[in-house]
């Protein structure tokens, strides 16, 4: 997951491959709700790792309720047969509004009839969104529900630690219109008290996002229970119900989280290697209302084909066909469509949305906000929105988009890269998106390509110990970027020699016959990165790689032309999306000289050497300061003075001299470089 300020993704130009989708939400939620309100163990697999998952695991955990995840990924519940084991406590249900609705009603009423009391909390935006008429449905109910902040709002406290006899001889009545999980919350939550009598839900008004009511009404049976319904607004659940664990039970894949990727096969052009996106994890046999996107999708041109559990879809019409679509029945995926919209061939509207002004953040507003800042037309209404493309390429603008702790909107936005104008576009707080899909940058660039000359690289050349690794690692971490440690690679050669019994002195190496073994060895290099672990034929060379001697032979192989051309290739692979920062000592001058930043970073010798000094010690390695400053000052000579890739300053790089700067202030600096000279300057 990118925990980076911001993301800036380059422009892209193309997509194709298969993308594994995380589990749905909804689902996951649900079904660790019903797991846990059970009788018997249920294990659950392919559950959504998530904030608003973890967030309900957190809130069972306190509830007592057995949560144990197994060594497979499956997580093993054992349910409270609906017998509540902690009668106080108080739960943080952060921007969950899956886990804040179905726990208000689950928790409600067992508080009532068996005498317990609960407090329920979220982030600030979560005491914003509204819960008033589920709390009227519970007081109907005979429930004591009280708001701890203000009136219609979460917090709540349910309950008051006595035991209150429920009305359930009326029927419970519910606002359909605003949100349609206070329903979904009731069905949950009311077959824990349907034992002796039938219980009547009547909603009241027009019953929006239908879908998750469906979502719903298929767990339920899983898990036992058959609600009936009578005509559009009257569910039943009958006497006598219980709920049953079906033992095992999977999540399917997100279908909301399909549509950016339904979008992206809809808008990027093909890939030299393939044609096309393909989901795995939902298809057309899904349960989840949001998979109804494919048809929308299809209308404004997508090519689609599925499977039950997988979906394929390819560019169809070009530009997409501008729509004017109802999209109740798909009030999250209908955010795709809002960008879809800016390939259109006219202008898109998109009705009958006004649950988006209750979301995660006022969704309506912000994509009407974001959307212009890129330069497209935008109106917006109560319940509406209305989409006109910029009207050509020129009218595109890079924009730094501000995702309101909304992951919809980060991923939506994201598909704004493939503007024809070929900007970038900036992503904010990136980590929203780990609401519903953690890693969706990431996925997202496994099927994506730009030409690779879009991909920024920040070089940072310099001599030994001048801090290249940390700074080039630092700024690689704030930027979301790839690390390339050049140095490493010329390391890995003079330990494979070693290995190999090949000599690397500088005698040997003028005979051109070793220089070609060396050439051939270094091409050959068995080597795997991972994380700060560094492999040579499967073993871990990662310390063996931070000796000075390491150091020293690397600064002799690196000499010879045969063994720099072998890593070429493998240097430039690491160029990949978001970007690169790559440190060493021809970066700029050689391996990718059209940079557009270029830092050579140089501090005295005496202050290297201290620096080296520092590190030894600090690792438990004798050092001698002396020696080392000889030693440095002898391989800044043999690096800046050999014929091939010498170390020397790019002619258009920056020099930062670090002597009296600390890492931070350096770091700044070159991030205040990059910022001044992206797209995004103002930012
Ligand atoms: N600006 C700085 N101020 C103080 N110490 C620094 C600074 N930059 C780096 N250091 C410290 O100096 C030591 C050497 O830094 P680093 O390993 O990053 O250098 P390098 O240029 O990559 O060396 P080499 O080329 O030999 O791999 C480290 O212990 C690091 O923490
Ligand atoms: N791009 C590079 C990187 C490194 N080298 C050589 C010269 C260095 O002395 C040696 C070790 O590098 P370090 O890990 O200390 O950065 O490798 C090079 O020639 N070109």
């Amino acid at each position: 997951m990118y925990t980076t300020e911001f993301l800036d993704i380059p422009p892209l130009t193309g997509a194709s491959g298969t993308v594994h989708l995380p589990g749905s939400k909804s689902i996951s939620n649900r079904v660790l709700l019903l797991a846990a309100l059970s009788e018997g163990v249920t294990t659950i697999s392919d559950l959504l790792d998530s904030d608003d998952t973890r967030v309900m695991l957190q809130a069972l955990r306190q509830l007592d309720c057995g949560v144990e995840p197994l060594a497979n990924g499956q997580l093993r519940i054992q349910g409270l047969g609906g017998q509540l084991r902690i009668k106080q406590t108080d739960l943080f249900l952060g921007n969950a509004g899956t886990a804040m609705r179905p726990l208000s009603a689950a928790l409600g009423l067992l508080a009532s009839t068996q005498g317990a009391q609960f407090e329920l909390s979220g982030v600030p935006r979560m005491h914003e969104r509204p819960i008033g008429d589920l709390v009227e449905a519970l007081r109907q109910l005979g429930c004591p529900v009280s708001y701890l902040g203000n009136d219609g709002f979460p917090p709540l406290r349910l309950g008051d630690g006595l035991i209150h006899p429920l009305m359930l001889d009326a029927p419970i009545r519910v606002r359909g219109d605003v949100s349609s999980q206070f329903l979904t919350a009731l069905l949950l939550a009311l077959p824990l008290v349907a034992t002796e009598q039938d219980v009547v839900i009547e909603v009241v008004g027009e019953l929006i996002s239908r879908p998750y009511i469906d979502i719903t009404l298929k767990l339920l049976g899983k898990f036992g229970l058959h609600i009936r319904e009578e005509g559009a607004s009257r569910f039943v659940i009958p006497a006598g119900s219980r709920y049953r664990s079906p033992g095992e039970i999977a999540v399917e894949g997100d279908a909301s989280s399909a549509s950016y990727f339904i979008a992206l096969g809809a808008l990027a052009p093909p890939t030299a290697i393939a044609n096309g996106i393909t989901i795995e994890g939902v298809g057309l046999a899904s349960i989840q209302g949001d998979i109804r996107f494919v048809e929308a999708a299809r209308l404004m041109g997508a090519e689609i084909t599925g499977e039950a559990n997988r979906l394929h879809i390819r560019r169809g019409a070009w530009p997409l066909k501008a729509v004017d679509l109802d999209c109740n029945h798909i009030p999250d995926a209908a955010m795709t469509l809002a960008v879809m919209a800016l390939y259109a061939d006219g202008t898109t509207t998109l009705r009958n949305i006004a649950s988006w002004r209750v979301k995660e953040t006022d969704r309506i507003a912000a994509m009407a906000n974001e959307g212009r800042k890129l330069g497209a037309t935008i109106e917006e209404g109560p319940d509406f929105i209305r989409i006109t493309p910029p009207p050509n390429p020129e009218s595109w603008r890079a924009a730094s988009i501000h995702t309101y702790d909304d992951h919809r909107v980060a991923m939506c936005f994201s598909l704004a890269a493939f503007n024809p104008a070929g900007l970038p576009v900036r992503i904010e707080d990136p980590k929203c998106v780990a609401k519903t899909f953690p890693d969706y940058f990431e996925a997202l660039f496994q099927v994506c390509e730009t030409a690779p000359q879009r991909i920024p690289v920040i070089c940072v050349d310099g001599p030994t110990a001048s801090g290249k690794g940390t700074l080039a690692s630092e700024i690689a971490d704030r930027l979301g970027y790839h690390l390339l440690d050049s140095g490493a690679l010329y390391r890995l050669v003079g330990l494979a020699a070693d290995k190999k019994g090949l000599s690397t002195d500088d005698q040997t190496l003028k005979e051109p016959a070793q220089a070609r073994r060396l050439g051939e060895l270094a091409a050959a290099m068995n080597v795997r990165f991972e994380g700060h672990q560094t492999y040579l034929d499967g073993q871990d060379v990662s310390d063996a790689l931070r000796t000075e001697s390491a150091g020293m032979a690397a600064s002799r192989v690196s000499a010879i032309p045969q063994v720099r051309a072998a890593l070429l290739q493998l240097q430039h692979g690491f160029r990949r999306l978001p970007g690169l920062v790559a440190d060493g000592r021809d970066m700029g001058t050689v391996i990718f000289p059209g940079a557009p930043l270029k830092v050579f970073l140089t501090a005295s010798a005496e202050q290297r050497a201290q620096r080296r000094y520092k590190q030894l010690i600090s690792k438990g390695n004798a050092a001698n300061i002396d020696s080392l400053l000889a030693d440095l000052v002898a391989r800044d000579l043999r690096d800046s003075s050999r014929t091939h890739a010498p170390l020397k300053p790019a002619e258009d790089a920056l020099q930062l001299d670090n002597s009296a700067l600390d890492v931070e202030q350096s770091v700044k600096q070159v991030l205040g470089w990059w910022q001044s000279q992206s797209a995004f300057p103002g930012n």
